[in-house]
């Protein structure tokens, strides 16, 4: 049997197509060509299942890869069901043919976009990527097949003959291009197959047929019959010299003569055939899931629980997701959920298939129904892809609110690590917010976690229906502190993911007034006044807000003049909630030349009127220390509020010393 033909192909040569499609990942091949031999030996078995096929007793089914960059070349050899003569007319020369028309019919106009997932279809041709000539070498399973070798050299002409492959099964080899040397380097290839082969089902075993061949040393008793025998080695029994109980001297073995064997190192494969998210989750020990989450993220820090996906209908998905430890800023979160079709790798993070929050997680879902042959806008508008994103959604918040009624000691502990990702999922995702909603909780001034409801009860005497957050513990200590001499609450909201979240939380909670504990002194501090009090300070108010604005050269500077309970606060800064948060707003979008100043005024400055500074200032205006005191306690206010610029920092230095030389001299 000979065959010459052309390729059925319409495109006068889809390899430089093919080529340039693939570009970006190139190594891809690997998998297709592992991937396939997988289904060869997957068809095989259930061949077997079915009474179809006998297996020979010694028989293993394998999948070997060999490197040989001596000859510039792999081979991928599998021990599966083969091809007949017609088989590979039929899979290789027509139908691989077929699929890459219509991968090209329907992608050609977006030949530049990345858009393309797996690449999928394409299967064995993206051999044709790394290599100038691909031959094959087949041996169908079928009684009295005969062995068949095909040959391409990457145009659109290929050439059949009779082969000589003596047992069933497909071997692949590849004479790899000038530009796709590394492919044959062994570390290379061992990279690769991890990054795409890991959690294939056959066992996949790389060896390098350039490499010195390597051994170990092995007990006698481990030897097997699969281990191939270098050496024996003897080691002599141990004697010591003795005297015995007549005096005699005597040789006594101490230890006995043993035998060990050196053989060539056994194959190790680079896979493992049955991940964890295959087992049922009552069979998987803690350990077991910690020890999957090292290995396949490389994380040595423990994570804090995971959800183990297991759902067979109306869509079959398995998966295990990691809540990693993080306690930093949101914004330098990075998770990784690794998606798998069949125990085949496709990629990291498909926003389209798995929420984007989610994201923050670490996991891998092995979904095999996924139509992965499509392109990623398709995906995004496929009402399957959006029920796996919803499931997937779905058991995150199960999880959460489960946690959260019956194990709600542990979820507090989870919580600071835990609670960027939920923030996020809520301003991400209505279904998750809903869910989740009751279970958000926020750490107040005694440490302890509180939702908003216990929050509202717990303050509904002091502040009736308003919340008071902290955004910055060190730049607002000053109120802390007068909050909690006042017996006051204040959650503390302290990430950058906290800023948008306020927002949501207002939308969500529309009776509730959340109020930064700097934005504006609550009634709780001041004395109450009365209306003819207030009258008789007037004269006192406008006389301290024109001495401040003239001695701080500042016109428009909004001051307040209150009598606060506490006599020893002299000054403070106040922000009103709205150009807070406008400044803040800037400060994410970080807007070039707007600053706040052009939203009108946002500090006030409180002076206490119960103070006694202030009362020395307001009756000593022309007093000789005068000005350097109000600046002071401008600057001082300011400091207790945040910071100085370095100019203002510098002056406030240098009259802090200058006002106790003043006391030194007194
Ligand atoms: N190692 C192999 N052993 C037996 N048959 C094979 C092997 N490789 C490929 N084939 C046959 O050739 C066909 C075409 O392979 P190809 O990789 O191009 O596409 P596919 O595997 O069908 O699809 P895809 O790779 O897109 O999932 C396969 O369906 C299979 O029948």
């Amino acid at each position: 049997m000979a065959k010459k033909g052309s390729l059925t192909i319409n495109s006068e040569n889809i390899f430089p197509i093919i080529k340039k499609w693939l570009y970006s990942d190139h190594d891809i091949f690997y998998r297709e060509l592992v991937s396939n031999g997988c289904d060869a030996i997957t068809k095989l078995k259930k061949l077997e299942i079915m009474g179809e096929w006998q297996k020979p007793e010694d028989l293993e089914f394998k999948i070997q890869v060999i490197t040989d960059p001596n000859e510039k070349t792999i081979t991928f050899i599998d021990n599966g069901i083969g091809m007949t003569v017609e088989e590979v007319d039929q899979y290789i020369n027509q139908i691989a043919f077929s699929g890459a028309q219509d991968f090209l019919e329907k992608y050609k106009d977006k030949a530049n976009e990345e858009q393309i997932i797996g690449h999928f279809g394409l299967g064995f041709y993206s051999a044709f990527m790394v290599a100038d000539k691909v031959t094959i070498d087949t041996l169908s399973y079928k009684d009295g097949a005969k062995p068949v070798h095909w040959e391409s050299d990457g145009g659109t002409e290929f050439e059949m003959v009779d082969g000589d492959k003596a047992e069933q099964g497909t071997t692949i080899k590849l004479y790899l291009n000038e530009e796709s040397l590394e492919f044959c380097n062994e570390y290379r290839a061992k990279e690769v197959l991890e990054k795409y082969c890991s959690f294939m089902p056959v066992e996949i075993y790389l060896t390098n047929a350039a490499a010195e061949p390597q051994f170990e040393t092995i007990e006698k008793d481990e030897l097997t019959d699969k281990d191939t025998v270098i050496e024996t080695i003897v080691e002599e029994a141990k004697t010591e010299e003795k005297e015995n109980e007549n005096g005699e001297k005597v040789v006594v073995e101490i230890s006995p003569a043993t035998e060990k064997y050196k053989i060539a190192k056994r194959p190790v494969p680079v896979n493992d055939t049955n991940p964890l998210w295959n087992k049922h989750p009552n069979e998987c020990t803690e350990e077991e899931y910690k020890g999957f989450y090292r290995k396949v993220f490389h994380d040595y820090k423990e994570p804090l629980f995971w959800i183990h996906l297991n759902m067979d209908y109306p869509f079959n998905l398995k998966g295990i997701l990691y809540f990693p430890k993080l306690n930093i800023n949101y914004d330098s979160l990075e998770g990784t959920i690794k998606l798998f079709n069949s125990q085949v790798f496709i990629a990291d993070n498909i926003k389209e298939v798995i929420p984007e929050f989610l994201m923050l997680l670490k996991g891998v879902i092995d979904c095999p129904d996924l139509p992965l042959n499509v392109s990623r806008s398709a995906l995004q508008n496929d009402g399957f892809v959006k029920k796996i994103s919803d499931y997937i959604t779905k058991k995150v918040a199960d999880k959460l609110t489960g946690m959260f009624k019956t194990d709600r000691e542990n979820y507090e502990k989870y919580w600071d690590d835990i609670n960027p990702f939920i923030k996020f999922g809520c301003l991400k995702d209505e279904k998750f917010a809903e869910k989740i909603n009751d279970s958000l909780i926020f750490k107040n001034l005694e440490g302890k976690y509180l939702t908003i409801a216990e929050c509202l009860e717990e303050n509904k005497e002091k502040h009736e229906n308003s919340v008071f957050y902290i955004t910055d513990e060190k730049e607002q200590s000053q109120y802390v502190n007068m909050f909690k001499e006042a017996g006051l609450d204040a959650v503390y909201m302290t990430q950058n993911i906290d800023n948008p979240f306020v927002g949501y939380l207002e939308q969500k909670n529309e009776n509730v007034k959340f109020l930064c504990i700097n934005s504006d002194l609550s009634d709780i501090f001041k004395e109450e006044v009365s209306e003819e009090d207030k009258e008789a300070m007037k004269a006192d108010v406008d006389a301290l807000t024109e001495l401040f604005r003239k001695v701080l050269g500042k016109e428009t500077l909004d001051v307040k003049v209150e009598k606060l309970k506490n006599e020893a606060v002299s000054s403070m800064i106040t922000v009103s909630e709205e150009s807070r948060r406008m400044a803040e707003m800037m400060k994410m979008y970080s807007m070039p030349g707007m600053d706040n100043s052009m939203f009108g005024s946002t500090e006030t400055l409180v002076l206490n009127y119960n103070n006694k500074l202030v009362q020395y200032v307001l009756n000593h205006k022309e007093g000789s220390h005068t000005n350097a005191i109000c600046e002071q306690l401008y600057d001082l206010a300011a400091l207790s509020h945040g910071s100085l610029t370095p100019e203002r920092m510098t002056k406030f230095i240098a009259r802090s010393n200058e006002l106790m030389m003043v006391m030194a001299e007194a």
